[in-house]
């Protein structure tokens, strides 16, 4: 099987993958941006891809969503790894030579509250590794990566702060996602994605409403632009039962008879790494 991530060596997507999939035989395909993970998938170049989707501190990661619904793809899996941060530099510096930090823009606002007040530039990059190969490469005592304590040892670069994070107990849920929309075996959560027939007063609440009354929790919402007008929203709501549940079911059924559009985007269970 053939499987997509984030490269270079030395992302979290790259531990998630390799955590994710470590009893199987694997041919890894490395993107070099969250979106291109999503693409590789749905040009049918890999079988599936893993990405991130929502990070504990910075919520939802939302090139993931967009790129979820432009390539058409299934959610089969999830996956929760555990994200610690590291001030990495070419050389041993103190904080006070940094001036710049770089890093992928979720990764940065991880660690905000560490940033506060210390007036750094902050510089994106496509991935935490990307960003602590371009330190390593540029050699320069007044710039820092934001990544992981792998990536650090990866690219032999010397640790400023450990653990700059706002929250010790942060984590990063991944999505597994592939072309094929058979629902994983023994699935606990379904992904819906509403999308509003009409704009009305109380349109969201209406909808949540259906979940409530047949007793059906939901472990996440999310509204994003429909990108058609302005105001106008589509809602992700992830539903703790099968897509096989009879309820969710009628849940989908009650939510059509007023008008609304529903498209399943996944069945699965989840994995600690
Ligand atoms: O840049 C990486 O190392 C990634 O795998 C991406 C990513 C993200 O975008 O959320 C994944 C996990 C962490 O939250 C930080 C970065």
């Amino acid at each position: 099987m053939k499987v997509a991530y984030l490269g270079p060596h030395g992302t979290f997507s790259e531990e998630a993958a390799h955590n994710y999939y470590k009893d199987k035989s694997i041919e890894w395909h490395m993107c070099s941006s969250v979106p291109e993970v999503l693409e590789a998938v749905g040009e049918g170049l890999v079988d599936e891809g893993i990405a991130p989707i929502e990070n504990a501190i910075e919520g939802t990661i939302t090139m993931t969503v967009d790129s979820l619904l432009v390539n058409d793809l299934y959610i089969k899996g999830e996956a929760i790894l555990p994200v610690s941060l590291h001030l990495l530099a070419a050389h041993e510096a103190s904080m006070k030579e940094i001036k710049e930090v770089w890093s992928i823009p979720p990764a940065l606002a991880q660690c905000r509250a560490f940033f506060r007040g210390k007036k750094l530039t902050m510089r994106h990059f496509d991935s935490t590794a990307g960003a602590a190969a371009a330190i390593k490469e540029a050699g320069r005592g007044d710039v820092a990566a934001v990544a992981s304590s792998y990536a650090g040892k990866l690219f032999e670069l010397s640790t400023v702060q450990a653990n700059i994070e706002d929250s010790s107990e942060n984590q990063t849920r991944f999505i597994v996602v592939s072309k094929d929309k058979t629902p994983s075996l023994g699935a606990k959560k379904t992904m819906l994605q509403v999308t509003p027939g009409d704009e009305y007063t109380g349109v969201l609440a209406s909808i949540l409403t259906v979940f409530s009354t047949l007793g059906i929790n939901l472990t996440w919402i999310e509204s994003r632009p429909t990108k058609k007008k302005l105001g106008t929203y589509q809602f992700f709501l992830e539903a703790e039962a099968s897509v096989a549940d009879p309820v969710l079911e009628k849940v989908r059924a009650v939510i059509e008879t007023f008008g609304h559009h529903v498209n399943i985007l996944g069945s699965y269970t989840t994995t600690k790494l």
